[in-house]
C-alpha cells in the first residue's frame, strides 16, 4: 500500500515536472533570446511551486534565492528565500551552482543529480535548473528540486562496502557476572567473508562457540579488557584456523555497552615479512637495512655480522658510512642517501672492516618497507679477491712475466698516448729498440734459467737508467724498447741509447758465472719518423736491425732509405717462399780431387735460385735470409734429397757433400730426414758427407754434437767446413771426431805469400794426419797452390782450377775428360 502511494507521488512529480518543461520550451523567445520569466514560470508552476525556487545572479558571480517553495527549503534545510547561495549546506549549495552555471552556459535546462546528507542519512535528489530572460533585461534562473525515493544511511554504505571485518559484539556474563564472552549483534559481509562463513551463521552466535579457539590466541581477553575499561585497543592475533595458520589485526572500541570491532587479515603481510626475515638474517650475503633519511642502521643480518667484525650492538650504532674510509664518506653519503642504486651498481665501494681492513664491495640498494617505515635494503657483495684476480690479470695481460715489465701491448699504448702527447705539445719523443748482443750464447751456454737471470738483471740495469718520466718495456725474447719522452732534441735519444749500451755491456754475475754481453740501439723520433705507434716501432727496429748489422754495439737512427732496404728484403723473402714452390733452386757440383790419384774423388752441392727476372742468385744472399725466417729447413731438405738422388747416379765411389745450415739441426728432424733421403736415393749412408760450420757447435752445442752422432751412426761422413776462420777451431776438433777438415779459401788464397797463411795450411794437414782425419783445401785457383797443397800433405783439393760448380748435366763430361 505505502508503495503505492510512493510510486503515485513520484508520477506527480514526473508529471510536475514535464509540464514545466513544456511552459519552457512553449513560451515566445525573441530573436532566439531565453524565455521570459514571466511567459514560462509565472503562475504556471501550479503544483510545483512548492519544489521550486527563482534565483536571481548577482555581481561577482554570486547568486541569490529570490523565492523559494516549501520543498525546495526542506531539501536546503533552510528558509532560502533572500539567501545568497554560498551560505545554503554546502551539499545543496555545491550542487546547485554547478547546474546554475552549467545552465546559463548551455542556454537550457540542467537535469542533475543531487545529494543531501543529513544525520548520517544520504537522500538523493533531481536538480533541474531552467534558465529564464528577464523582463528587465538579465537572466533569472527557475531551480527544480524533487526527491527520489532511495535513501540510505552512511554507516550502512561504509558497513556494506568495505572489504575489512566490522562487527557490533554484545558482552555475555558467566556465572560469576563477568564478562567472558561477546555475541555478534552485527557483521558485515566482509567480516562473513574473512572467516568464510555466511552472516547469518555468524548474527546472533558467541564468539567462543563460532570460534572455539580464539580465547587460546589472547584475541578474547583483549576485547573482554576494552569493554571493562571503555579504553579502545589495537592488536594482533594468530588464529590457528582450519584453512592454516591466519594472522588478524583487530581495532576496537567500546561503545553504548557494546563493543565495535574492526577485522584485518594480516596473513599475507606476516608472511611476507616472514620470508624477508627469513630472506635477511639467514642469507649468506651480508645485508643491512638502513633509514634512507639519518643513513642509521635500523638491522644487519648475521652475514654482515660476520663479514665485518662488528657485534650486533655496535654494528646496529653505526651509520652506513661508518663503513667507508674518511675520504670516501662525504660523496658516497650523498649516493646512499638519494638511493640511485635501486637496480644495483657496477660501481665498487672501499669499505673498513671492523679490524681497519679494507674491502672492496658492490652494494645493491632497493627501497623496502621495514616495519612500517620507509628504509633501504643494502645487500654487500664482497669483490676485493675478484677485484684483487681482476688486477692480477690486467697486469699479466700488460706486463711480461720474467721482467714485470710492461709487455708489448701496454708499450704500444703508451706510446700512442705519448705519440699524442707529442702532437698536443709539440714537444718530440724517442723510441729506442734495444737488442742484446750474444744473448743467444749465453742461453746455449749456459742454459735458459741462466739466461732468464740475465733479462732480469738487464731488466733491473735498463729500469735504473731511465728517468721516471720514460717507459721501458719488454717486447719479446731479448728485446727491449723505451719511450723517451719530452726531448729537448734528438741529440738526446743518441746520449741515452750510448748510456743504455754502456750500462747494458758491464759484466754480470749469473749465479756465479761472469758474463759479458752487449746491446744495439735503433732509435726512431717522433713525430719525424711515422705518424702512427707501429711505424715509430717499426722504423726504430728498423735502425736495430742496422745497428746490428754494421757490427753490433753500436746505435743507429732510423733514416728513410733504410725503409727502402727493408722493403727490398721484404720482397725477397716473398721470392724466396714462392721459389721453393715454383721449383726455381737447382744444386751445381763442384768437384774435389785426390792429390793422390788425381782423380775426382766427390762433389760438392751448392744450391743455385734461378731467379726468374734476376738470373742466377747468390746462396750468400738469399741463405741468410732462409736461415732467418726459417726457410733453410725445407730447402735444407730439398737440397738434400736432390743431391743424394743424383749421387747415386755417379760412380759408386764418388761422394757428394752437402753443406748443413746450424738452423737445420734445431727441432730433431735432421737425422730422420738424411735418413729418408738416403734410402728414397738408395745411396750408401758414406757416399753422403755433411759439412758443417762452428755455428752447429756453438748453438745448442749439446744437442747439435748428439744429432751429428746420430748422424755418423747412420754411416753418412760428417766435414767441418772454413777451417781455421773460427775462434776456437782446434777446440771443436775435441768435440767431435770429424771425418774431414776443409781448410777456408782465405788461408789458400794468400799461401805463396804469406808464410802464415801456409803455416797454418801445413799444421792443419799436419793435424789432420796425426788424427786420421782426411783434409780438403778449398778455394784452389791455381796450379802452384794445388802443388803446394799437395807437398804440404793436403789430401784433396777443391777449386776453380779444379773444376767450377757445374750443372749435373756436366758431371758426365767432366768425368769423361778426367778419366782421358
Ligand atoms: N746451408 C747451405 N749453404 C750452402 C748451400 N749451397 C751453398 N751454400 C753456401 O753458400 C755460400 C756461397 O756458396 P757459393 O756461392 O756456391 O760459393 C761456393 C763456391 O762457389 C766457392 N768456391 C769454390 N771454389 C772457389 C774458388 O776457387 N774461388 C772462389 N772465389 N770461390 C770458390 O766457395 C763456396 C763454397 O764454400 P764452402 O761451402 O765453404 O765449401 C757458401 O758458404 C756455401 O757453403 C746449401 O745447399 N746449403
Amino acid at each position: 500500500m505505502q508503495k503505492a502511494f510512493a510510486t503515485f507521488l513520484e508520477e506527480q512529480a514526473t508529471l510536475d515536472l514535464k509540464v514545466l518543461q513544456r511552459h519552457w520550451q512553449a513560451a515566445p523567445r525573441r530573436h532566439g533570446a531565453l524565455p521570459l520569466y514571466e511567459d514560462a514560470v509565472l503562475g504556471r508552476t501550479g503544483r510545483a511551486a512548492a519544489n521550486t525556487a527563482l534565483v536571481r545572479p548577482l555581481s561577482g558571480g554570486r547568486y541569490e534565492i529570490a523565492l523559494s517553495g516549501a520543498t525546495f527549503n526542506d531539501w536546503v534545510d533552510i528558509e532560502a528565500a533572500g539567501r545568497d547561495i554560498s551560505t545554503l549546506p554546502p551539499d545543496c549549495a555545491h550542487a546547485l551552482l554547478d547546474a546554475i552555471e552549467e545552465a546559463m552556459r548551455a542556454r537550457h535546462p540542467i537535469h542533475m543529480r543531487a545529494f543531501s546528507v543529513r544525520n548520517g542519512v544520504v537522500k538523493p535528489y533531481d536538480l533541474v535548473v531552467f534558465p529564464l530572460a528577464n523582463r528587465w533585461g538579465g537572466l533569472l534562473l527557475l531551480a527544480y528540486v524533487r526527491a527520489r525515493e532511495e535513501q540510505f544511511g552512511m554507516v550502512d554504505a561504509i558497513f556494506a562496502s568495505t572489504t575489512g571485518g566490522l562487527l557490533a559484539l554484545s558482552p555475555t556474563k558467566n556465572q560469576d557476572g563477568l564478562t567472558d564472552d561477546f555475541r555478534v549483534i552485527a557483521v558485515n559481509q566482509g567480516g562473513a567473508d574473512l572467516v568464510l562463513r555466511e552472516i547469518a551463521e555468524l548474527q546472533w552466535q558467541l564468539l567462543s562457540d563460532l570460534f572455539p579457539q580464539l580465547r587460546g590466541t589472547g584475541a578474547l581477553d583483549k576485547l573482554v579488557a576494552v569493554h571493562n575499561s571503555g579504553q579502545a585497543a589495537e592488536f594482533d592475533f594468530v588464529y590457528p584456523g582450519e584453512t592454516g595458520v591466519r594472522h588478524f589485526s583487530m581495532r576496537a572500541a567500546a561503545m553504548n555497552g557494546l563493543v565495535s570491532a574492526s577485522l584485518f587479515d594480516i596473513t599475507e603481510i606476516r608472511n611476507r615479512e616472514e620470508s624477508f626475515k627469513l630472506l635477511f638474517q639467514d642469507s649468506p650475503l651480508p645485508m643491512v637495512v638502513y633509514d634512507p633519511q639519518t643513513l642509521g642502521m635500523r638491522d644487519v643480518n648475521l652475514a654482515a655480522i660476520a663479514h665485518y667484525g662488528y657485534d650486533r650492538e655496535r654494528f646496529l650504532n653505526l651509520m652506513l658510512h661508518d663503513l667507508l674510509p674518511e675520504d670516501d664518506r662525504s660523496s658516497v653519503r650523498t649516493v646512499f642517501a638519494s638511493g640511485p642504486l635501486e637496480a644495483g651498481t657496477d660501481e665498487v665501494w672501499r669499505q673498513i672492516k671492523a679490524d681497519g681492513s679494507l674491502i672492496e664491495a658492490r652494494v645493491f640498494s632497493r627501497q623496502v618497507d621495514f616495519h612500517g617505515l620507509p628504509a633501504r635494503l643494502a645487500v654487500i657483495v664482497d669483490v676485493t679477491e675478484q677485484r684483487k684476480i681482476e688486477a692480477r690479470v690486467s697486469f699479466m695481460a700488460h706486463h711480461d712475466a720474467l721482467t714485470g715489465l710492461p709487455n708489448r701491448v701496454l708499450f704500444l699504448d703508451e706510446l700512442r698516448r705519448a705519440l699524442s702527447r707529442v702532437h698536443r705539445q709539440g714537444q718530440p719523443a724517442a723510441i729506442l729498440c734495444i737488442d742484446l748482443d750474444c744473448f743467444k750464447d749465453v742461453n746455449d751456454t749456459f742454459g735458459h734459467p741462466v739466461g732468464d737471470v740475465l733479462l732480469q738483471q738487464v731488466s733491473d740495469r735498463l729500469r735504473a737508467a731511465l728517468r721516471d718520466n720514460d717507459l721501458v718495456a719488454r717486447l719479446g725474447g731479448d728485446e727491449f724498447s723505451v719511450i723517451q719522452r719530452d726531448l729537448a732534441d734528438a741529440g738526446e735519444a743518441g746520449q741515452l741509447a750510448e748510456r743504455l749500451i754502456d750500462v747494458l755491456s758491464k759484466p754480470y754475475d749469473l749465479k756465479g758465472q761472469q758474463v759479458v754481453i752487449g746491446a744495439s740501439v735503433g732509435i726512431a723520433l717522433a713525430p719525424t719518423d711515422g705518424e702512427s705507434a707501429d711505424d715509430l716501432l717499426k722504423n726504430a727496429d728498423m735502425a736495430l736491425y742496422r745497428a746490428k748489422d754494421e757490427g753490433r754495439g753500436v746505435f743507429r737512427y732510423f733514416q728513410s732509405e733504410m725503409d727502402a732496404r727493408m722493403k727490398a728484403r721484404r720482397q725477397l723473402e716473398m721470392e724466396l717462399r714462392a721459389a721453393l714452390i715454383m721449383g726455381e733452386f737447382e744444386l751445381y757440383y763442384q768437384p774435389f780431387v785426390s792429390t793422390e790419384t788425381n782423380a775426382v774423388t766427390g762433389f760438392e752441392a751448392l744450391l743455385r735460385w734461378k731467379h726468374p727476372q734476376r738470373g742466377m742468385v747468390s746462396p750468400l744472399e738469399f741463405i741468410p735470409l732462409a736461415e732467418e725466417i726459417g726457410l733453410i729447413t725445407p730447402i735444407g731438405e730439398w737440397v738434400l734429397r736432390k743431391a743424394c738422388a743424383e749421387a747415386a747416379t755417379w760412380p759408386i765411389h764418388m761422394r757428394v757433400a752437402v753443406n748443413l745450415s746450424a738452423v737445420q739441426f734445431r727441432g730433431h728432424k735432421l737425422t730422420p730426414v738424411v735418413a729418408s733421403a738416403l734410402a728414397s736415393a738408395g745411396l750408401r749412408p758414406d757416399r753422403l758427407e755433411l759439412e758443417i760450420t762452428e755455428s752447429v757447435l756453438l748453438r745448442d752445442s749439446q744437442a747439435n754434437i748428439t744429432t751429428l752422432h746420430q748422424l755418423r751412426e747412420l754411416g753418412v761422413r760428417i766435414s767441418m767446413d772454413d777451417f781455421g776462420t773460427g775462434y776456437s777451431s782446434l777446440s771443436y776438433l775435441r768435440s767431435f771426431p770429424f771425418d774431414k777438415i776443409k781448410i777456408d779459401q782465405s788461408f789458400v788464397r794468400d799461401m805463396a805469400a804469406n808464410s802464415g797463411d801456409a803455416a797454418i795450411v801445413r799444421a792443419v794437414t799436419g793435424l789432420g794426419a796425426s788424427l786420421g782425419i782426411s783434409t780438403t783445401a778449398e778455394g784452389v785457383e791455381t796450379l802452384a797452390q794445388l802443388e803446394q797443397l799437395r807437398a804440404e800433405g793436403c789430401t784433396e783439393v777443391q777449386g776453380y782450377f779444379l773444376g767450377r760448380p757445374m750443372p749435373s748435366s756436366d758431371i758426365p763430361a767432366l768425368l769423361a775428360a778426367r778419366t782421358d
